[in-house]
């Protein structure tokens, strides 16, 4: 018997305006389990604001956003939760990483990771335990107490990532992830984070500049003046 997984993430019609800057007009994407879907497009074409308004950082002015935590998890539309409702998805569902990986800088690299269980009411000794299996997972053994500042630019990336995937989210944004490093380490970063989400299923969207990065990813959106102008997936809005 063939099943199909449902999508993770269903949009469509979103729409966001900021005084007069139309961030988005008419957007819409589907995301389905194990994908990896590249964002580009030029500056101020709103591809910051439709990765926050897919992980229902903010809500967009018209659209809906259809978020299945798991298979079988009853689908949420984050376009009608409230704040705290969204901010709750996005800590128990949701992995994040950023272009300069936002670690705390007075935490270990061990406690930077675990820090994402123990929010979600995991005990200490327990989350400490998962945090180190994933930066074990990572190439980071033995790297378990460093602080930020005594990490590489990749090694920062991977604990971000670690972090990200220790929640075990049924999808992760990342917004410039290798942005700010050179391109040897960006490969190490990429492959990491690629390895560590469609591997098991999650999909992956990421915000890049970088053609080399997009060309990584088994999807490319390109987004124009707020509207998706192109799918590599042959789905448009
Ligand atoms: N909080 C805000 N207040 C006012 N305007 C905003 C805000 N956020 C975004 N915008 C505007 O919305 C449009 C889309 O911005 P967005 O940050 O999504 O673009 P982007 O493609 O991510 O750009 P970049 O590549 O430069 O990061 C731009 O015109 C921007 O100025």
């Amino acid at each position: 018997m063939i099943t199909t997984a449902p999508p993770v993430l269903q949009a469509h019609s979103l729409s966001k305006t900021y005084d007069s800057a139309h961030a988005l007009v008419d957007a819409g994407l589907t995301v389905h389990p194990g994908e990896s879907v590249a964002i580009m497009g030029p500056s101020g074409s709103g591809k910051t604001t439709l990765m926050h308004v897919l992980s229902g950082i903010i809500q967009s002015d018209t659209g809906d956003v259809v978020f299945t935590p798991a298979p079988g998890h009853a689908p949420v539309n984050l376009a009608t939760r409230t704040s705290e409702q969204r901010a709750r998805l996005r800590r128990e569902h949701i992995g994040f990483v950023f272009q300069d990986g936002l670690l705390l800088p007075e935490l270990t690299a061990l406690e930077n990771v675990a820090v994402a269980r123990m929010v979600a009411g995991v005990p200490r000794a327990q989350a400490q335990q998962e945090a180190a299996g994933w930066l074990g997972a990572l190439g980071l053994a033995g790297y378990e107490q460093r602080r930020p500042g005594q990490l590489s630019g990749g090694q920062a990336q991977r604990v971000a990532i670690a972090r990200a995937q220790v929640t075990g989210p049924a999808v992760v944004f990342a917004d410039e992830p290798t942005g700010a490093l050179d391109s040897a380490t960006s490969e190490a970063v990429l492959d990491a984070l690629l390895g560590s989400t469609v591997s098991r299923g999650a999909p992956l969207v990421m915000v890049t500049h970088d053609e080399a990065v997009a060309a990584r990813c088994s999807r490319l959106i390109r987004l124009q003046d707020g509207r998706v102008v192109h799918d590599s997936a042959g789905v448009h809005a």
